[in-house]
């Protein structure tokens, strides 16, 4: 009989109304247009200044028409999990991955309470298993996943009998001395227990983070003895496995340390991926994969079954070959990132779905391991490969694609066909075969990196590996609960948000220089043109700040030189530049108070937005050209994750103004900026600019110059302090050279 639930969606698409965002998009875009034209029209009357606004304008009003491209047709899906139950008859098995490569930048005690989120998600536990990838090989982070697998044995059961709703534990107890009341005495006792237990684990860890040197390697911690992070066999160690595969008990838990040797590329993230698909295909093979930063824990303990909502509804599977749920922060949620989401990232998702953000995302293993939609047929008629029934080793193709693991070739046959299995009793079974995949050498000759798993080539490997799934015809979905799926931690301040986005800016370049490229992957692939269109507007990020760059200077230079690049108050023209500025910004600004961000941090985000365009995608652009020409190798620097221990949230709030700085020369171009605009506004105001005839500067130039020194305000007081919030003084000697040199070529240019 036909179950009438069959008929009831799983999810529902919501179109969002924009005809304003439509209007006042090309609103802006008209006047851009004006105002380049305005430009072009009287470009004769004028000098240098003139023309480089023109061309930085001209780029300016590209990124625009992405932007507009981008975001026209913003959708999102609501999802309806408790529909679930009766729609299928059984869930699918997930294989949940999170990846550390560093215990000093990214504390034990953050992945343990993102392990710790996993594995107390609302999801039969027979059906998950949860893999630890360290790549800095380190005793302290095994040693902590053993004492957090003790505790998740308490945890677990805590969170799901009283269906607590944050699942990671530094989150849960944070600032709380006292259960929430009202509540049973079962569970004010249970509470209490909990936190105790807790925080024994916490001190657990943190002694043994201090004895770390002197860690007594036997027993299990044996096969750390003579290890090095980059000089190490591989070790793969079964922590805890769900033995009698209890639906309630706990999922399996496993650790994985990739063979690393000094002379053989180990790809950074992405390699540490390749591996987790290896090892977990020949133990468990989940048809689905989930990966997490191992800062990023599981917020919403629904999350799995809401994802399941789009993974199994959408009818047709290549409208959906991976889930991702937006990146957002626990300890920045007006953050840059969670704004773009709004105002972009939902009308990508309208196009052909979200992009891979390398954290939050459910994979479809098949399309991890190189599959077409259009072989979907194919697979579901149990072709795959030529044979009925199953693969044959000594095919030449098949070694050639995935390696010569017999084990690993079996599963990815499995997968591929879009079946579970080969079902090994136990993890423990497959060691052999995980440690073998797990090997620095396995790749070698084979599809890994290429065409199968997450692609090497760039230090934003997530952004290539969805492309090129996109580029197959693949659609992708997008999972945004309430509360948020994922939140993770913001790089802090300074140094570490400038290397994250330096780091960005390279790999998105990286893969636009490529062969690999949006521009190509539409016209012999099957990216759609407004897909490829979104993502030259990610990939350009680190080419912005060469016309940033030039912008920032223009009004200096004007002054500098008494010339012009806007037109004089008194000349009707000058309507176009400032309509475009006020409108743009009160569009913007608008845009951050109906999102309910606050006005503050839309002025802060703008601010950043423009130190970090002009330095750290600077020194991204360099990097990527220098690697272009073989100059130099781009390397991923891991961010740095800060433990925010309970109680203490909220007194960075009066920092909120000051930047951190240090030595990093990343830091020379925002004082130079300064130091140039003070120059400039001193040579204003004391008259000292050369007398010439015809135009000189105006109060635009003036003006524009004064904004500038508010947006880099931070080092403004950098200047006059020491410590971690002051430029360090020999960043501020080149920088006052390289000013001094600057505004000395503007007079030298000028007269000639
Ligand atoms: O050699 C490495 C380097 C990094 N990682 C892991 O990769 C993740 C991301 O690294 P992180 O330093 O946090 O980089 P972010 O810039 O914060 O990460 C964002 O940007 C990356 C590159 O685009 C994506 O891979 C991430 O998923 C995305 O969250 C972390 O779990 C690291 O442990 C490794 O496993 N091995
Ligand atoms: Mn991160």
């Amino acid at each position: 009989m036909a179950n009438p639930m069959r008929s009831v969606p799983l999810y529902e698409k919501v179109v969002h109304k924009n005809a304003t965002q439509r209007v006042l998009d090309v609103t802006v875009l008209f006047l851009l247009l004006c105002l380049l034209v305005y430009r072009l029209l009287s470009v004769h009357d004028h000098g240098f200044a003139w023309f480089l606004a023109f061309l930085c304008e001209s780029f300016f009003t590209f990124i625009w028409v992405l932007v507009i491209c981008s975001r026209w047709t913003p959708i999102s899906y609501k999802t309806y999990p408790q529909r679930l139950q009766k729609r299928v008859s059984e869930l699918p098995a997930v294989d949940m991955f999170v990846t550390t490569a560093d215990a000093e930048l990214e504390p034990p005690i953050i992945t343990v309470n993102t392990v710790l989120s996993l594995l107390a998600v609302d999801y039969p536990a027979h059906k998950l298993a949860c893999y630890v990838s360290d790549d800095g090989c380190s005793p302290l982070i095994f040693y902590s996943l053993v004492e957090a697998s003790k505790f998740a044995k308490l945890w677990v059961p805590f969170c799901k009998k009283f269906n607590i709703q944050v699942r990671a534990p530094f989150r849960y107890f944070a600032g709380e001395s006292a259960p929430p009341s009202p509540s049973s005495r079962e569970f004010q006792q249970d509470w209490k227990k909990m936190k105790k237990e807790y925080e024994q684990l916490c001190r657990n860890i943190e002694h043994a983070a201090k004895e770390s040197a002197a860690f007594d390697l036997t027993g299990d911690l044996a096969v750390f003895s003579n290890t090095e992070p980059r000089n190490h066999p591989s070790i793969v160690k079964v922590i805890w496995e769900n033995e009698e595969n209890l639906p309630d008990g706990i999922p399996h838990l496993i650790y994985i340390s990739r063979e690393k040797r000094p002379k053989h590329p180990h790809h950074y993230k992405a390699g540490a991926m390749n591996v987790l698909n290896r090892v977990s295909g020949v133990m468990t093979n989940a048809p689905l994969v989930l990966n997490v930063d191992c800062d990023m824990y599981a917020n919403n303990p629904e999350i799995l079954l809401q994802a399941m909502c789009l993974l199994l509804g959408f009818k047709n599977e290549r409208d959906c070959a991976f889930v991702q749920s937006p990146q957002l922060f626990y300890d920045s949620p007006e953050n840059q990132l969670t704004v773009l989401h709004e105002h972009i990232g939902k009308g990508i998702v309208g196009i052909q779905g979200p992009f891979y953000a390398g954290s939050g995302t459910f994979h479809r293993r098949k399309v991890i391991y190189g599959l077409w939609p259009d072989e979907i047929q194919i697979q579901n008629q149990g072709k795959y490969f030529n044979s009925v029934n199953g693969y044959k080793v000594s095919d030449d193709e098949l070694l050639k694609k995935f390696g010569i693991s017999k084990e690993f070739i079996e599963s990815a046959s499995h997968a591929l066909r879009g079946k579970t299995g080969p079902k090994t009793s136990s993890p423990l079974n497959s060691l052999d075969a995980a440690h073998q995949v797990a090997g620095c050498g396995y790749e070698n000759g084979t599809d890994w990196g290429e065409n199968v798993g997450w692609l090497y080539g760039s230090t934003t490997e997530d952004i290539l590996t969805g492309l090129m799934i996109h580029k197959k015809g693949w659609r992708s979905g997008y999972c945004s609960p309430d509360p948020p799926a994922f939140l993770g931690c913001a790089p802090p301040g300074g140094p570490a948000a400038m290397r994250q986005q330096k780091r960005w800016a390279t790999g998105l370049l990286e893969i636009l220089f490529s062969k690999n490229n949006p521009i190509f992957a539409t016209l012999t692939g099957k990216l759609l043109f407004r897909q490829c269109l979104a993502y030259l507007w990610v990939l350009t990020w680190g080419l912005r700040s060469i016309p940033e760059l030039c912008y920032t200077l223009l009004p200096a230079y004007c002054i500098i030189t008494n010339s012009n690049f806007l037109p004089k108050v008194q000349e009707p023209g000058i309507c176009i530049p400032v309509a475009v500025l006020v409108i743009y910004k009160l569009y913007n600004l608008s845009e951050y108070i109906l999102s309910g961000f606050s006005i503050l941090s839309w002025w802060v985000n703008n601010r950043k937005a423009r130190i970090l365009t002009t330095s750290a995608w600077l020194f991204g652009f360099v990097n990527a050209v220098l690697k272009l020409f073989g100059l130099a190798d781009t390397i991923f620097e891991i961010t740095q994750k800060v433990y925010q221990p309970p109680a203490s949230t909220a007194d960075d709030d009066e920092n909120e103004d000051l930047f951190v700085f240090d030595e990093s020369p990343v830091f020379i171009p925002g004082t130079t900026i300064l130091l140039v605009h003070v120059a400039a506004l001193a040579t204003g105001v004391l008259g000292l600019q050369p007398q010439v005839g015809g135009q000189g500067f105006g109060l635009g130039e003036l003006i524009c110059s004064v904004y500038v020194v508010l947006y880099f305000w931070p080092f403004m007081k950098g200047l006059f302090r020491r410590g971690k919030y002051g430029i360090p003084l020999s960043t501020i000697c080149k920088s006052a050279a390289l000013a001094l040199l600057f505004a000395q070529s503007c007079k030298v240019g000028s007269m000639n």
